[in-house]
């Protein structure tokens, strides 16, 4: 018999029903949960009179809809009713229920996919859903993690389980030696530019190869993150020492003795030598430049050294088609260098890019710099832990002479459901993670890059090549 993948392994350890024809029914090992897509969930468990079965294996936190601005305990934290709702909700439903809430003032609250990994909740092997598309990230420690509906929240919530379609396996083999300058974010929107945002539908990826056993945990979150914008279930990558090490001593993580056995069981999930993914794909990072995207969609990607596409250029006719009217929102013309597009905004955040390695890196260009006149910046730290550690370290001054804005966590500008939004026709480059039309604000025009990008391009006030502007930043 042919061996086993990490995703077999883990998706089989957690099959409780099985019934030809149907969906499996998979055991949920860790839930997490926020204010936007739970409402509803837990109004549907009040209706049918049910408790929530795990409340110690479910957690929440607050992270879409929360102003980044200063928080003072006993003032309205937002004039937006809507928001005001969903947080007083969370924290109504958490209470009645007996689930632990990271709010707003909490040291722990952080965006639902930062926070997972940082207390330690994520490890190898677990199934994790929450309700939120980009749960992949947690893939990342080689836990079986993808989003789910606020149906299927409420499925969970009372059960513990959740019925599934077994996914396919498909393998992402990331070859080469990744070049000074060249991020984490650079080897997915290139991933996703190859293979488009539909080349990994209906199938789990796993990341394998060399770039991805040299990554540290935070770019192996970064990577698995957009799992989602290739059309993936979710992604995974095998547990290793760098796993382990990043676990050990975290609040949630087993202890002593118990993390030794925990290691020896997360020690087995590795796809084995003789296991067969349905699809393979292999990627060289050797040659790859830093990416930057011109279209409003993240597979609308290409190399900083080149140039905003001619639509007339692309055969199909249905790429045709989008490329004009992704130009004609973005307000580009083809042919246009990247290096020449001049930005407004600048966004160094969302559960892509906004943990300690993240601001690091960005620092590393930004010191000792200033932004360019007319552009206006910000720094998200993803969770008020790594807000803290950042602080720690001196980062906010850094960002903060040079003239960014330095900001409580959240979502934030990822998404246009709390206050920080562009403005119609304002041009921002984003560490986060879609460039959809109005993802920012209505209007708003987004190019999705790496943090040393997005930094590099605040100095300048346009798009430059990060691996020309200083050697530090390839350090
Ligand atoms: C609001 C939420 C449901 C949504 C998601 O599922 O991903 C958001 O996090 C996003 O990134 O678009
Ligand atoms: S940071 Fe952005 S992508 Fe991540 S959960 Fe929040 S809105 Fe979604």
């Amino acid at each position: 018999m042919a061996g086993k993948t990490l995703f077999e392994k883990v998706w089989e350890e957690h099959v409780v029903v099985e019934e030809p024809g149907r969906p499996d029914l998979l055991y949920i090992d860790l839930h997490l949960v926020h204010e936007v897509t739970s409402p509803q969930a837990f109004e549907g468990l009040r209706l049918a009179g049910r408790r929530v079965r795990r409340p110690d294996l479910t957690f929440a936190t607050m992270d879409h809809n929360v102003p980044t601005t200063p928080r003072v305990p006993g003032e309205a934290l937002t004039s937006d009713p809507i928001a005001a709702r969903q947080m007083e909700t969370l924290a109504a439903n958490c209470r009645e229920f007996g689930i632990t809430l990271w709010d707003v003032f909490s040291g722990e609250q952080g965006i639902v996919h930062v926070i997972g990994p940082q207390l330690g909740l994520t490890q190898p092997g677990k199934t994790i859903v929450c309700g939120d598309s980009h749960t992949a990230t947690h893939g990342a420690f080689g836990a079986l993690a993808f989003g789910i509906g606020t149906t299927e929240v409420e499925h969970v919530l009372a059960t513990q389980t959740l019925p599934q379609a077994k996914p396919r396996t498909m393998e992402i083999w990331v070859d080469g030696q990744l070049p000074p300058g060249v991020a984490a974010k650079d080897v997915i929107l290139g991933i996703i530019g190859r293979i488009g945002t539909d080349g990994a539908t209906g199938h789990v990826i796993e990341y394998r190869g060399p770039v991805i056993r040299s990554l540290t945990m935070e770019e192996r979150m970064t990577i698995c993150n957009m799992s989602i914008e290739a059309g993936a279930r979710a992604g995974m990558i095998a547990p290793d020492a760098e796993t382990f090490a990043y676990l050990e001593g975290r609040l949630y993580a087993p202890k002593g003795a118990a993390f030794e056995r925990a290691v020896s069981a997360w020690e087995k999930l590795p796809t084995d030598a003789d296991a067969r993914f349905d699809r393979r794909v292999v990627i060289d990072v050797a040659t790859l430049a830093p990416q930057v995207t011109w279209g409003t969609s993240p597979g609308m990607v290409t190399d900083v050294t080149g140039r905003v596409p001619d639509p007339d250029q692309l055969p199909a006719p249905d790429a045709r088609r989008a490329a004009e009217r992704a130009l004609e929102y973005m307000g580009l013309e083809p042919g246009t260098p990247i290096q020449e597009i001049r930005l407004d905004r600048v966004f160094i955040g969302s559960c892509t890019n906004s943990r300690l390695e993240d601001l690091r890196s960005a620092a590393r260009v930004v010191r000792g710099r200033k932004v360019a006149p007319g552009v206006r910046a910000m720094v998200v730290p993803g969770s008020q832990w790594v807000k803290h550690q950042a602080e720690q370290e001196g980062l906010d001054r850094i960002f903060k002479e040079a003239g960014f804005e330095w900001r409580e966590s959240g979502c934030s500008m990822c998404l246009g459901m709390n206050p920080d939004i562009l403005q119609p026709g304002e041009r921002c480059a984003s560490t986060s993670n879609r460039n959809f039309e109005g993802r920012q604000g209505r209007g708003g025009r987004t190019h999705l890059v790496s943090p040393v990008m997005a930094a590099a391009a605040a100095i300048h006030g346009h798009f430059v090549d990060v691996r020309e502007i200083d050697a530090a930043v390839s350090a």
